[in-house]
């Protein structure tokens, strides 16, 4: 379709399957484009590689190989708050693929949009159509146009079919703790927060809590931009190396001993070699090869062996890769299984996701040196290579595959449901592994705990994965391809420097300052070297529940006692900030963790309130509600500052500028014209206007500026459209 992204020439997939920044996007489309006619879909190596491997049965191959050489059709899906992706699909269902069902181009009949068959509730879709179909048929032409529209307003996202499963079967729930390892660009973690806040209509704060993470700075930004239309104070990105993240020690009181953090669920979305993204990835055509799978399969196994120690016991943690190769797949997965010595269990998830066609994991398979030779078993490795780490005993299928379960590993295929290759594998930790482990669970069941809780055990475990460590010569391989690679350092991210300051409360407003700066650069000021073991981060400073400023806008716009204003922060030491933002008990307690100055955040925080300074206001109050936390905080504000405008009053406030206060007669004529100067929220509620398009039947909520006799919409180009 017109409006898909297609990426091309490209090499590697450290990226994945997600959306990526749009200006690169639109960079590769443009020097790609000859690369993309010219490279033939044909690779003999890898052919006769995955015969060899014997993936799937000799019959299907055929309709396998020919789907690999397809380009891959557009997928997306309804994202945001749960009533807005309702709306929405009920809109595509029932306004737009009516009109789609009998188009017919030059004789051939165009399929019509349709549903995932195995997307839950309808919310994720398929779409098959050309540019040719886009221009020559107004029906497709005007169903085009609504995606483009609700995919630039954030309510639709593009997002690859296959990429969109292992967040489903991380099964999230809004209290739950969540880590995403390996996160940027971030369409699963943006899906991760969606399901946090699923429960939209209770009106509060969910208490789970999501922690993306990326081993590469830049892409960790990329993470902040992709989840910023989600607006969630739950949560936080970091930039750690997942084989080695840290671990956070929080206490709720004073008087418990801090305890480190583990989650309910964990994603392992792994760099890997991403030879399931071939129908994007046209280069890969010509660039494949084994070796890539081999540098990165020890990566693998500590990223999710590290990911399997931050798991509550009883949680659960999924592994996926983009590659077909059973070094990064089934390898890893018994490798793992191997090191937890029966603390972790592959789930049997026949049952999830009805409608997925999928393939059972492989019991064995086969391994490849880089020149191209196949090497029966381990023993054949010489101790030269051995002690190189460039082959490994975790390579080669082991002697119980059948005991480990790993049947129960999902492996999609390009021919099965259109889609690109994935491999899934969804595990539940069902003992604990070391103290760590028994000390959270005894906290939990409110037990008192009073052994030494030593976290050299983890590392121990971890450090034991280097009995197959890769060498620094085959990931030299990986230097070429954008995936970030563990640096060898003690475990546990000790290593890192103490750059950050704690979180901390601010106590006082004495001095009175100007830092116009800090509304310029955001929440995620201040980091600006990827690579740098430092990070440069602005200070997170709670405020005090006695804060001059909090009682201000508490005391102007009716703020609710039950609101948690205690977690309001500020990003700078300076006593008049700019802007207030907002995080969530959970992100509250990791900023206050005990090591948070190795924690490497990137960015959190909802901004909330932004000071308006303006001589108008004489005294009145300066600070302004953000659009970003309106919808959350409106049901803990009085009506002192709200009204309910009528769609005519809507349309005025969108279309003119600075509109005037008598253009809003009615009830609300008194009440706004004696009201002072400053911000107030406007709501509309579509069941007041029957009849209206179905993705306007949600209510609205809108910050505006009052002056003395005029109101401004304060919102930007993109919302106003
Ligand atoms: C497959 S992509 C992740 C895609 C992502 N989950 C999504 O859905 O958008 C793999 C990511 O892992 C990151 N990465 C590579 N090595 C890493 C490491 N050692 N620790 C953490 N992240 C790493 C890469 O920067 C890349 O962003």
């Amino acid at each position: 379709m017109g409006w898909s992204k297609k990426r091309k020439g490209r090499t590697s997939r450290s990226g994945g399957q997600g959306a990526s920044d749009a200006k690169t996007e639109k960079k590769e489309r443009n020097t790609s484009h000859r690369a993309y006619e010219e490279i033939p879909k044909e690779n003999e190596k890898l052919k006769s590689y995955y015969k060899a491997q014997k993936i799937l049965p000799e019959a299907e191959w055929d309709a396998f190989w020919e789907t690999l050489q397809k380009p891959l059709p557009t997928t997306f899906r309804m994202t945001g708050s749960r009533s807005v992706a309702l709306e929405l699909r009920d809109a595509l269902e029932n306004e737009y693929v009516p009109s789609l069902l009998d188009v017919e181009i030059d004789g051939q009949k165009v399929d019509p949009p349709k549903p995932l068959a195995w997307y839950p509730d309808k919310l994720g879709w398929h779409v098959s159509t050309s540019r040719t179909v886009l221009k020559k048929s107004p029906e497709f032409h005007n169903f085009h146009q609504f995606i483009v529209a609700e995919t630039e307003v954030g309510n639709l996202s593009r997002q690859e079919a296959v990429s969109m499963i292992p967040p489903l079967l991380l099964d999230v729930q809004p209290h739950q703790y969540v880590l995403d390892m390996c996160a940027a660009p971030g369409s699963k973690t943006a899906q991760i927060i969606e399901m946090i806040h699923a429960n939209d209509k209770l009106k509060e704060v969910p208490t789970g809590l999501v922690l993306a993470n990326d081993a590469d700075y830049k892409r960790s930004q990329m993470l902040v931009h992709q989840t910023k239309r989600l607006q969630s104070p739950c949560f936080l990105v970091t930039n750690h190396d997942a084989a080695h993240f840290p671990n956070i020690h929080v206490g709720e009181k004073p008087d418990v001993r801090p305890y480190a953090l583990q989650f309910d669920r964990v994603l392992a979305d792994v760099p890997c070699s991403g030879d399931g993204t071939f129908r994007k990835n046209e280069l890969l055509w010509r660039t494949w090869g084994v070796g890539s799978a081999l540098g990165l399969h020890t990566t693998q196994v500590k990223i999710l062996m590290r990911g399997v120690q931050l798991l509550k016991v009883d949680g659960r943690i999924v592994y996926s890769t983009c590659s077909f190769n059973p070094i990064e797949n089934e390898a890893v997965v018994a490798q793992v299984l191997r090191l937890c010595n029966g603390a972790l269990e592959i789930l049997d998830v026949s049952s999830e996701l009805p409608g997925l066609i999928r393939y059972p994991g492989l019991q064995t398979w086969k391994v490849m040196s880089k020149d191209g030779e196949w090497i029966d078993s381990f023993k054949e490795v010489d101790n030269n290579e051995r002690q190189q780490g460039k082959y490994t005993q975790s390579m080669f299928p082991p002697a119980n595959a059948s005991e480990l379960n790993l049947d129960r590993c999902i492996r999609i295929y390009p021919h099965l449901q259109d889609t690109g290759g994935f491999f899934v594998a969804v595990f539940q930790k069902v003992a604990p592994m070391t103290a760590v482990d028994r000390a959270f669970l005894a906290r939990e069941k409110g037990e008192t705990f009073t052994e030494p809780v030593d976290e050299k055990e983890d590392e121990a475990m971890l450090e034991s994965t280097d009995e197959l460590n890769a060498d620094d010569e085959v990931n030299d391989q990986n230097k070429n391809q954008d995936v970030t690679v563990p640096a060898k350092r003690s475990v546990i991210d000790e290593s890192i420097s103490v750059p950050l300051k704690r979180a901390r409360t601010k106590a006082g407003d004495e001095n009175e300052d100007n830092d116009d700066v800090e509304h310029e650069r955001g929440a995620n000021a201040g980091v600006k070297d990827t690579k740098a073991s430092t990070l440069k981060e602005d200070p997170f400073i709670f405020l005090d529940h006695d804060n001059e400023d909090i009682k201000k806008f508490s005391d102007f716009y009716g703020l609710s006692p039950n609101f948690p204003v205690t977690n309001f922060l500020v990003r700078s030491e300076k006593s008049r900030s700019r802007t207030i933002y907002f995080v969530s008990n959970p992100v509250k307690a990791v900023l206050q963790a005990t090591d948070a100055s190795r924690l490497r955040v990137v960015n959190t925080g909802v901004k909330a309130f932004v000071r308006q300074d303006h001589a108008s206001l004489k005294g009145a109050c300066p600070f302004r509600v953000s659009s970003e936390i309106l919808s959350m905080l409106a049901p803990f504000l009085s009506d002192r500052r709200s009204a309910n405008i009528s769609l005519s009053e809507l349309r005025t406030l969108v279309m003119v500028a600075f509109p005037k206060v008598e253009e809003f007669i009615g009830e609300n004529f008194e009440k706004l014209d004696s009201m002072e100067a400053g911000c107030c929220i406007f709501h509309f509620d579509p069941a007041t206007s029957p009849g209206l398009k179905s993705y306007l039947r949600v209510p609205m909520i809108l910050p505006v500026w009052k002056a003395k006799v005029s109101f401004n919409l304060l919102i930007n180009k993109q919302e106003r459209r």
